[in-house]
């Protein structure tokens, strides 16, 4: 059985020795990580490489997954993922605020889709979204609580070229302004190195490159400085870029 995510107040992940496996096959095996509080990190991995294990892992939602390992995590944790998961039958004001507790709640839930730009859309229903909008409604559910560690299990990588573009400016100021842990899992490479302070790559069950992107934001995909950075990522990834 996998161990509980201990409930501790203290806002960072710590993980020492975490395995999981499935039927026999270990996809995660004996990973030793600190996420430091507040810190905006991405993770990479090819496709099958256990970043979504790991994430569920990280949130508790693994429970009768085989594996062992120690972990603590902060108390509270938002989750967002490809698609939004709105309920369709809810409105957007409705979906936020879905299991929100206290007085100020609705108000808190006017602010949270104030603020990811979707002040006067309350009343909308999901399916009257856009996917942008429709993530950005996920991201006010998620926001809305306060979380101490927020999990992103690719959220943009449903979007089309121009809306992820947004959406990294949104994220990267919400951060700013909540200051979260943030652990993304994402595909893309430069997504990885325009958004996040810190770079891990899961190969083959462990963290087989830890990497901190220390250049001040905003970022462009065209900085030739991270250029160097995307060559490490890359080799950490086994795929070498052809500079023909
Ligand atoms: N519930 C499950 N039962 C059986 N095997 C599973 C289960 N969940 C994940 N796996 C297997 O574990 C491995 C890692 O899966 P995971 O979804 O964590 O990878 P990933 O890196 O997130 O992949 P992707 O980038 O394609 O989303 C895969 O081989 C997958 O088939």
């Amino acid at each position: 059985m996998a161990p509980h995510t201990e409930q501790l107040t203290r806002p960072a992940v710590r993980l020492r020795g975490l395995t999981r496996s499935f039927e026999g096959r270990t996809v995660l095996d004996g990973i030793d990580l600190d996420l430091p509080a507040g810190q905006f990190t991405a993770l990479l991995g090819h496709s099958g490489s256990g970043k979504s294990t790991l994430l569920r892992a990280i949130a508790g939602l693994d429970h009768g997954v085989a594996g062992g390992g120690r972990l603590t995590a902060p108390e509270r944790v938002s989750m967002v993922f490809q698609d939004s998961r709105l309920l369709p039958w809810r409105r957007v004001l409705a979906n936020v605020l879905l299991g929100l507790e206290g007085k100020d709640a609705e108000e808190r839930g006017r602010a949270a889709l104030t603020e990811v730009g979707l002040g006067g859309r309350e009343r909308a229903w999901p399916g009257e979204l856009s996917g942008g909008e429709a993530q950005r409604a996920a991201l006010a559910r998620s926001l809305v609580r306060e979380p101490e560690l927020l999990l992103a299990d690719e959220p943009f990588g449903a979007l089309d070229a121009l809306t992820r573009i947004k959406m990294h400016g949104l994220l990267r100021e919400l951060w700013k302004r909540h200051r979260p842990s943030v652990l993304l899992v994402t595909h893309d490479v430069d997504e990885a190195i325009v958004l996040a302070d810190r770079v891990l790559v899961l190969d083959r069950g462990r963290i087989g490159l830890d990497l901190i992107i220390d250049r001040p934001h905003p970022r462009s995909y065209r900085e030739p400085v991270l250029g160097e950075y995307r060559e490490r990522l890359l080799a950490a990834l086994g795929v070498t870029e052809d500079h023909a």
